[in-house]
């Protein structure tokens, strides 16, 4: 049986995290080394099997830390906050750890620093870690291309815990039909990407809805997307961390995995 592949999670009291967490330790080709937090975590110097079940069973023996000094592995896999961003590229650099990334509400200079990493190790950052994402994305690549009198605009839906707004997806979305745009923000929940208009909605626990609208003279085309389950972001994350195990430095993003 080949050897499992050392993981490090970052932001592993979160959301996504925790959902990642209960992944790595239930399959057998993936091992945890290390769950990273904030230094100001509540769950700094617990068993991180605390952030699973209340109750201190299955302890697996990994405190939650906020430093990764010394620590080893293959990938790191990161859903936290911009803040611990680019200390955390660093240090994959300097450690020579694979970096897989859905971290969203990051500024210019940390995609440039992630830029910059990925001459030295292999980098995955998206925006949404579902395939049907970048499958999309393609598509309205294409539609843009073949529609240029379409006005696009974006919808998305997100819980009232998300921090950034708008969503890193609904930016990806818009950057697919509009490149090279800058963002700006037109009220407090709108936002316009070259001549694409997003808005964002803060509803209840939704996981995530994004609807793009192209309407033309004669007819009007939508594709939405709605994840019904969080953990979707996380199995995409796990499966793009064995996808990038092992491979070169470089850039990669979803179509790589979707390439095989
Ligand atoms: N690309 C994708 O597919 C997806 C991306 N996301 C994005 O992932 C990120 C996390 O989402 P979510 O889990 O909902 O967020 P949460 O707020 O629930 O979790 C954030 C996690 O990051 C940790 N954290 C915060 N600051 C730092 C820091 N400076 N250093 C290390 N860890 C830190 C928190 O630890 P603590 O609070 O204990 O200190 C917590 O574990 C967001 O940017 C979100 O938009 C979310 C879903 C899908
Ligand atoms: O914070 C979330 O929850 C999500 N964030 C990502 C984003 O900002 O696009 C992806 C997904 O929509 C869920």
């Amino acid at each position: 049986m080949p050897q499992p592949i050392n993981v490090i999670i970052s932001g592993v009291s979160g959301r996504i995290g925790r959902r990642l967490l209960k992944l790595v330790i239930d399959q057998p080709s993936f091992k945890l080394v290390a769950g990273l937090v904030s230094p100001n975590s509540k769950h700094l110097g617990k068993d991180l099997s605390l952030l699973l079940n209340q109750d201190g069973s299955n302890p697996t023996g990994l405190l939650a830390i906020d430093s990764l000094a010394g620590v080893k592995a293959d990938v790191v896999i990161d859903f936290s906050q911009p803040d611990g961003f680019d200390e955390l590229v660093d240090y994959c650099v300097l450690s020579q750890i694979a970096f897989v990334s859905g971290t969203t509400g990051l500024n210019q200079d940390s995609f440039d620093r992630l830029s910059q990493a990925a001459k030295y190790i292999p980098v995955m950052w998206t925006s949404n870690f579902s395939l049907n994402i970048q499958i999309m994305k393609n598509l309205l690549q294409i539609l843009r291309q073949t529609n240029e009198d379409g006005v696009f605009s974006i919808t998305e839906t997100h819980h009232i815990h998300k921090k950034d707004m708008p969503s890193g997806t609904a930016i990806s979305l818009a950057q697919a039909l509009s490149p090279e745009s800058n963002m700006t923000k037109v009220a407090a929940d709108a936002f316009q990407l070259g001549d694409v208009a997003i808005k964002a909605i803060r509803e209840g626990e939704v996981p995530g809805i994004h609807e793009v609208t192209c309407q033309l003279p004669a007819e009007t085309m939508t594709f939405k997307h709605e994840s019904h389950d969080p953990a979707i972001f996380a199995q995409g994350a796990l499966n793009a961390a064995a996808w990038i195990h092992g491979k070169t430095s470089g850039y990669y993003d979803l179509n790589s995995v979707l390439m095989g």
